[in-house]
């Protein structure tokens, strides 16, 4: 039966080769989110700036991974399961910086009759640099064709919270052997002070987290919060992920990635091969890295809560 109701999924996107890689960054340094220059022309020469002295040293990360970053593939089998196993709804992607994009995603949408939509950014805490930027890009294209709901944030939810759990109790036998670090995309500290939510989010889902292991009776030898993927010469949160693995020479290690809901090349590289080389260089003993939900059965389970 064909529904008039839609499901939108909105996330950063990635480069699917070197060409890609540049209109992402391009797209992410002129997004006035994250560069906050007000004036756009300024905006524009420093981002091209940026680009352009990051472009290649960037692209040598993801030659690690395979020339492509695996958020779109995983992404288009999250789209593929939420539309066999949510049959009220039809499910959609729009990504941020790179294809899919709002414009003809939104003209895809009015052909297939869509009337009403749930958006939901794969941001489980909200940042203006990701949730609002990705919601005003939607609303720009929009003028007010259907009927939308928003679910700006989902670091409370129970479900979800759940699969983060298993995940990581799935990936040891012994937790009272490890260190629990839950690992943040990092954000510049002024964006925080100017009233950005995620900080305070991100620490508050950290405390569900504890009391489901509480409550579990899983005892970890400590759990900490940690930020990645620091960008820039400005002050950035901290602690940073590299200061914290500082502290567990000869000690086991289990990171989750709790910014993320798909992996993607900040797991893929940044986590699985860069921290992990770090992590051997400072004599950790044991190093693990959690993957993210994806499009695992459970998440679907949490989609659905979410959306009802
Ligand atoms: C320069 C500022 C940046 C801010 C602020 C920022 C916030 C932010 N990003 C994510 C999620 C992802 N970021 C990814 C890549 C990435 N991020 C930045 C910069 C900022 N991010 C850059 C320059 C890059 C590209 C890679 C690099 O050059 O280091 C990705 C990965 C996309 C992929 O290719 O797979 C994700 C996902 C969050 C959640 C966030 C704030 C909360
Ligand atoms: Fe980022
Ligand atoms: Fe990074």
């Amino acid at each position: 039966m064909q529904t008039n109701r839609a499901i939108v999924l909105l996330n950063m996107g990635g480069a699917r080769n070197k060409n890609e890689l540049k209109m992402f960054l391009t797209n992410m340094f002129n997004d006035e989110n994250i560069l906050t220059i007000k004036n756009s022309l300024i905006r524009k020469i420093v981002a091209s700036v940026i680009v352009n002295k990051r472009l290649d040293s960037a692209w040598e990360n993801y030659e690690k991974i395979g020339n492509s970053s695996p958020i779109n593939p995983l992404t288009e089998k999250l789209v593929e399961k939420c539309n066999e196993q949510i049959k009220d709804f039809k499910t959609y992607q729009i990504m941020r910086y790179t294809p899919p994009f709002a414009n003809e995603v939104i003209q895809k949408m009015k052909k297939d009759g869509i009337e009403e939509i749930i958006l939901l950014p794969l941001y489980p805490q909200y940042s203006t640099t990701t949730t609002k930027s990705s919601l005003e890009d939607f609303l720009k294209y929009e003028k007010n064709s259907f009927k939308i709901k928003v679910i700006y944030d989902f670091y409370k939810n129970d479900s979800f919270n759940n699969s983060i759990v298993n995940e990581i109790l799935r990936n040891i036998d012994d937790e009272t052997n490890y260190n629990l670090i839950f690992s943040a995309h990092g954000l510049p500290q002024k964006i925080v002070d100017n009233g950005d939510p995620y900080q305070r989010q991100m620490i508050e889902q950290i405390e569900l987290l504890k009391q489901k292991l509480e409550e579990k009776g899983k005892v970890f030898k400590s759990i900490n919060l940690a930020y990645q993927s620091k960008v820039g010469p400005l002050k950035w949160l901290e602690p940073s992920l590299e200061e914290m693995l500082k502290n567990f020479k000869d000690e086991n290690v289990i990171i989750y990635p709790l910014s993320f809901i798909v992996d993607n090349s900040e797991t893929d590289f940044e986590l699985d091969i860069e921290y992990r080389h770090i992590a051997q260089n400072l004599g950790i003993k044991d190093y693990k890295v959690c993957r993210c939900v994806n499009d695992s059965d459970e998440f679907i389970e949490t989609i659905k809560d979410i959306i009802k």
